[in-house]
């Protein structure tokens, strides 16, 4: 079992992606596709009237503030727009997909933060009204479910509050709890890049291999967004995860070229 995250910034080759894993999948291969959406939701968002709003923590961690019409803003896009293209290209190529939120059967669930912690102009501020969280218990019996009836589950966020209530999460931290639920061998978090870049963005400064121990230690590396990816790394090797790799969606091959070592393996 392979959990594969494919990330929603600017540049992803999704036919590539869903064209690389028909294959696998149809040689017997078995894998849970989890997706983001970051790219397309800045854009409908701005297009309607209510742009994007990221803060930092202090502790240098970015996060999409998502108030109500955010979060709805994003459902429509992430389980919209961005989960059907999906499951439609692996339709078109012979797989018979599902595609479900975290929200859908609590696939993903956790505790609702409130308020967030923002760093402005040196100031830490207290924004009230977010809808964000982090996935704590993952509905693993579903997704055996459909994988046993021979389903391709595609996942996103939002996940379910424990009351209920919708909450943004982040998409890599979610996979990686995901594998860790699966006792997945390999996690794969493919994005618009050739893998954690030592001088980013420099493609050349490619880091090839991290220990598994010492994952932590290249957060330093990571900018912004990059960080959560890194962190899901540790949390999915600390959890008994084999294998991440940090691999390029752009073109090609996607998910065969990590599963070849291409990219930045942590192992
Ligand atoms: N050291 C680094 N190496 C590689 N990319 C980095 C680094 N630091 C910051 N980044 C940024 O991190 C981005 C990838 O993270 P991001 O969360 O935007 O991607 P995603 O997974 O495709 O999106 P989504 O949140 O929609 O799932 C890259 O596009 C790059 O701009």
């Amino acid at each position: 079992m392979i959990v594969v995250k494919v990330g929603g910034s600017s540049g992803i080759d999704y036919d590539a992606v869903c064209r690389d894993l028909a294959g696998r999948w149809k040689a017997g291969e078995r894998f849970v596709l989890v997706h983001g959406g970051s790219g397309e939701t800045n854009r409908v968002a701005e297009a309607l009237g209510h742009p994007p709003k990221f803060v930092t923590s202090p502790s240098g961690y970015t996060s999409r503030f998502t108030d109500r019409a955010t979060l709805e803003i994003f459902e429509m896009v992430y389980c919209g727009k961005m989960n059907k293209g999906i499951v439609e290209r692996l339709q078109r190529l012979g797989v018979n997909a599902v595609g479900l939120s975290g929200l859908d059967g609590r696939i993903f669930e956790g505790k609702h933060k409130d308020s967030v912690r923002s760093v402005e102009g040196g100031k830490v501020k207290v924004l009230r009204g977010d809808h964000t969280g982090t996935v704590e218990k993952v509905n693993t019996g579903l997704i055996e479910l459909l994988l046993g009836a021979g389903y391709l589950p595609v996942l996103t966020p939002p996940a379910a509050s424990y009351e209920g209530v919708a909450i943004n999460v982040d998409g890599d931290r979610a996979a990686a709890a995901l594998a860790v639920a699966l006792k997945a061998e390999a996690l794969l978090l493919l994005s618009n890049v050739p893998g954690l870049l030592r001088a980013y963005p420099d493609e050349s400064s490619l880091i090839r291999e991290i220990p598994a121990g010492d994952v932590e230690a290249y957060l330093d590396f990571a900018q912004d967004r990059m960080k959560k990816k890194v962190l899901g790394a540790a949390e999915a090797v600390a959890g008994g995860v084999g294998r991440v790799v940090f691999g390029d969606a752009r073109a090609g091959e996607p998910v065969s070229a990590a599963l070849a070592g291409q990219g930045t393996v942590v192992s």
